[in-house]
Parts: C-alpha cells; structure tokens; sequence
C-alpha cells in the first residue's frame, strides 16, 4: 500500500454526499489467512454507513486498515483525498476517530482526563510550555478543559466528569469513549460495536448520540451486530462475509437480499449466487410455474 500523504483533486469533502473515506481493493492477509479480500467503501459527509457480517467476517480488520493499526496488504484508504499515513496517531491527526470493540478507557483517570487525553493531537503546546508551565500552557489547558467539558455535556456526562472512569457503569464508559473520540475533532467517526452490552434503552439512547453526531458535520462508519440498531440508523449498509463484500445498499435492499440471510444462516458464501444468477434461475422457476399451470389436469396439485 502507498503510504504518501499526497493530495488528489477530489471534491470538496465538505458537500454533502463528497466521499471522506475511500477504500479501494483493500486485502489485509495474516499468513496464509485472507481476513479482508479487495473491499471497496466509501463514506460521503453527512452519512452514517454500516458495516455487518457473521463474527470473523473481517469487520473490525477493516476497521484497523482505516485507522492505521494495520497496513493492507493491498489496496489504498483515502480520507479527505489524502492517502492514509501508515501509524494510527497520524490518521487520528489527520481526522479520523475510532472506539474499540473491547472498551480502552484509562481506568484510573477520571472521566475528564480521558477526554483531556483525547485531545492530545489537537493541541500544540510543546514539552518545554508544559514542564514550564509558562502563561501559553494555562491558556491551551484551560481551553482543552473547557471543550473537554462541552463534550462531556454533549454525551450526558457533565455530572461524572470528576468520577473514575473504571467506576462508571459499563454504558457510560461507551459513550466515554465516544467522548474522548470526538475530542480529536474528527472528520469521521468508526464506531466498532458501539451498543454491545448494553440494555434496549441504552441502544436506543446511542442511537440518537449518533444522529447527533452525524448532525455536528462528523460522517460515521459503525461496526455493530444488533441489526435494529443498524437498520434505523444507517442510510447505508455494507454486509461482509468471509472478508468479502457481499452487499452493500440502503438498508431496505440489504434487508430483503436472500443472500444476506444465508449469510448469517451459515451457507457458504462461495456457492452464494450472484444476483444475475438469482435473476435467472428466478426466471426459469416462473416459466416453468407458466408451463405447469397451462398443463391440463394440473390445476388442483397445488
Ligand atoms: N492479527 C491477526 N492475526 C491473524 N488472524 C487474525 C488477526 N486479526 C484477525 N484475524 C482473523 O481474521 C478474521 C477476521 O477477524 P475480525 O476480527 O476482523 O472479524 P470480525 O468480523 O470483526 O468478527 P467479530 O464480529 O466476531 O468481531 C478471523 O478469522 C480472525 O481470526
């Protein structure tokens, strides 16, 4: 994979639909093992795209060939035009936030320092002003703290935000890591099992953080097996199975695809027809309904 931050004439990202993401033909191999086979996404601005699958489908693979945890063995992941730099500090600095399927708090930090961490790549005092503690370092940490606590009221958390993150129940340390997340100002959020864990009004209260995350501007990829959760909120999901993308559509196509309940069901995906193959056999199967109804005698088989 080219590693060059270079920049290509795309257009701008900031018009609604404008891609901020865009992978193409990524394969990410571990030995002899594919886990993600020539995966082609995108995520325009102002989208909230779903990414479903089978466990080990390549999901949160995927997810680290976007942020930098890996680098694919092929293929090549634009954020904003840009070619991704190859270390997930730089694509964190480049705009692009994620939260982890296993939640990574610093448990004994209090729930503002998490944020205030979040931060990091967004802050321009250098070693020397911090150890000097001279006027521009009280200047930036005052701001860093007060945008901490803007975050911190954006999830509903203001009232925690002197607690210890390990003594928060477990769905407020998702949105925690939401927090800490948009703390680096990104451009697009990856969100992997965001709901996992937790209660119906807990998922349901995720939900509508991610509407309003979508509404501040921040287009979002979301990882997440709870398909109601998925369905209501995405405008677009992508199925993969076996490290391939099976489907991809608004989520009324990918609902109804036959394909994507076998999936799920456990067929295997290499003797999965194309939809040009379901087409034809579909075809065939009506003619041949055709045939058998204008066959005298045949009327009351059925
Ligand atoms: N670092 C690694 N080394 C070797 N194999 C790996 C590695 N990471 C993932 N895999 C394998 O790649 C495949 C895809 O795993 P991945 O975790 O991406 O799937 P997933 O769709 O996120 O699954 P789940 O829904 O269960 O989280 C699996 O077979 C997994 O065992």
């Amino acid at each position: 994979m080219t590693t060059d931050t270079t920049t290509q004439n795309t257009p701008d990202a900031t018009t609604p639909g404008a891609p901020v993401l865009d992978a193409r033909g990524v394969t990410m191999r571990f030995g002899g093992l594919t886990a993600v086979r020539n995966v082609d996404l995108t995520v325009g601005s102002g989208e909230i795209v779903g990414l479903i699958g089978p466990n080990g489908a390549g999901k949160t693979t995927f997810f680290n060939c976007l942020t930098g945890l890996y680098i694919p063995t092929e293929g090549e992941v634009r954020y904003q035009g840009d070619i991704l730099p190859p270390k997930s500090f730089k694509v964190t600095a480049a705009g692009i936030a994620r939260t982890f399927q296993n939640i990574r708090l610093f448990a004994n930090m209090t729930v503002l320092e998490n944020v205030l961490v979040g931060r990091h790549t967004r802050t321009k005092e250098g070693l020397w002003s911090a150890l000097l503690r001279g006027p521009g370092f009280h200047k930036a940490e005052a701001a860093s703290r007060a945008r901490g606590m803007e975050l911190l009221e954006f999830v509903g958390l203001t009232d925690k935000a002197d607690h210890l993150a390990r003594n928060l129940p477990y769905g407020e340390q998702r949105k925690l890591e939401i927090a800490r997340a948009l703390a680096s100002e990104p451009g697009l959020l990856l969100l992997d099992e965001p709901t996992a864990g937790m209660n119906p009004q807990e998922t349901r209260a995720t939900e509508e953080l991610v509407f309003a995350i979508r509404d501040k501007g921040i287009a979002v990829l979301v990882i997440e097996h709870d398909m109601r959760f998925i369905f209501n909120l995405c405008d677009r999901v992508a199925v993969l199975v076996q490290g391939e993308k099976l489907v991809e559509g608004d989520p009324a196509t990918v609902q109804g695809d036959e394909r994507v309940v076998a999936a799920y069901l456990g067929e295997p995906f290499e003797n999965a027809p194309g939809a040009a193959e379901v087409a034809e056999v579909e075809a065939a199967e009506a003619h041949a309904d055709a045939t058998t109804d204008a066959a005298p005698g045949k009327e009351n088989d059925r």
